[in-house]
């Protein structure tokens, strides 16, 4: 093996580990240091982030061998911002923060992803010790960017998200927790809190037998941009309201 190669190995064998999910692997790098800016505070977390892979293999080596000829920016790859003794605290926060391309980086008030996003980071950032997954395959709820703008279309004549969804063909739903389950499997053992709206988030991860102890709600402010949005996700996609509604609170 050529010196420069046996150099790269060297450094990220030491911080990639192999994940078994089902019959697949799941190769998570980290953790690296990631300074936050947070309302113009620098908050520190340890970033990871992994790789869905048919191949199980703890040679290291072959993985990154085959990197450069998989061209994995046409893909997807979540990953996980992690804050505090993530492993050893008694309680920890987490969010499974669904991507949202118009929300998130654009700053669509559309919805009010990119609010959650921001304000999520804050709260685990307060509390202590937490993370938040960044789930990079759930675009629109599953469906993709291109369709969620075909959504977007049909929701300018008059359809709600929820119809928007079936009208394509769609699920109203189609998000996996499957990987980002796993991968908070091998960062921690103990009871977690979820920040959600959202009672099917809760079950996904209670249905994969982890501890949670309960959610965290988390509404932002209604204003004319996405008031039949937050309405609808009340009234058909079964978010829990502002007040009350929820035994786990
Ligand atoms: N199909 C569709 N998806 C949308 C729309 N607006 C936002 N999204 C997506 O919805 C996802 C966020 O889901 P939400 O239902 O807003 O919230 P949630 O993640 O289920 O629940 P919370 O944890 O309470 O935030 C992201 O993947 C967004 O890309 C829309 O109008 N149509």
């Amino acid at each position: 093996m050529p010196e420069l190669q046996e150099k790269v190995v060297a450094i990220l064998e030491k911080k990639i580990k192999l994940i078994k999910s089902g019959e697949d692997a799941l190769y998570l790098v980290g953790p690296i240091q990631l300074p936050v800016n947070l309302d113009g505070e620098t908050v520190m977390f340890q970033w990871y982030c992994w790789l869905q892979c048919k191949e199980v293999t703890e040679n290291f080596e072959r993985i990154i061998e085959k990197l450069s000829s998989v061209n994995l920016a046409e893909m997807q790859q979540s990953s996980v911002l992690v804050y505090g003794d993530f492993s050893g605290s008694e309680e920890a926060l987490i969010r499974m923060h669904s991507i949202c391309h118009t929300g998130d980086i654009f700053g669509s008030k559309r919805c009010d992803c990119g609010f959650q996003l921001e304000q999520s980071l804050k709260m685990i950032a307060q509390h202590g010790a937490g993370a938040l997954f960044y789930l990079a395959n759930h675009e629109g709820r599953g469906i993709g960017l291109f369709s969620k703008a075909m959504a977007y279309v049909l929701q300018e004549n008059g359809f709600d998200t929820v119809e928007a969804n079936l009208g394509l063909g769609f699920v109203d739903d189609s998000r996996n927790y499957a990987d980002a389950i796993e991968v908070l499997r091998s960062l921690r053992s103990k009871t977690v809190k979820l920040i959600t709206n959202n009672p099917k988030k809760l079950d996904a991860l209670k249905n994969a037998g982890m501890d949670v102890s309960g959610r965290t709600p988390l509404w932002g402010s209604v204003s004319e941009y996405n008031e039949k949005y937050l309405q609808t996700k009340i009234d058909r996609s079964g978010h829990l309201a502002a007040v009350g509604g929820c035994p786990n609170d």
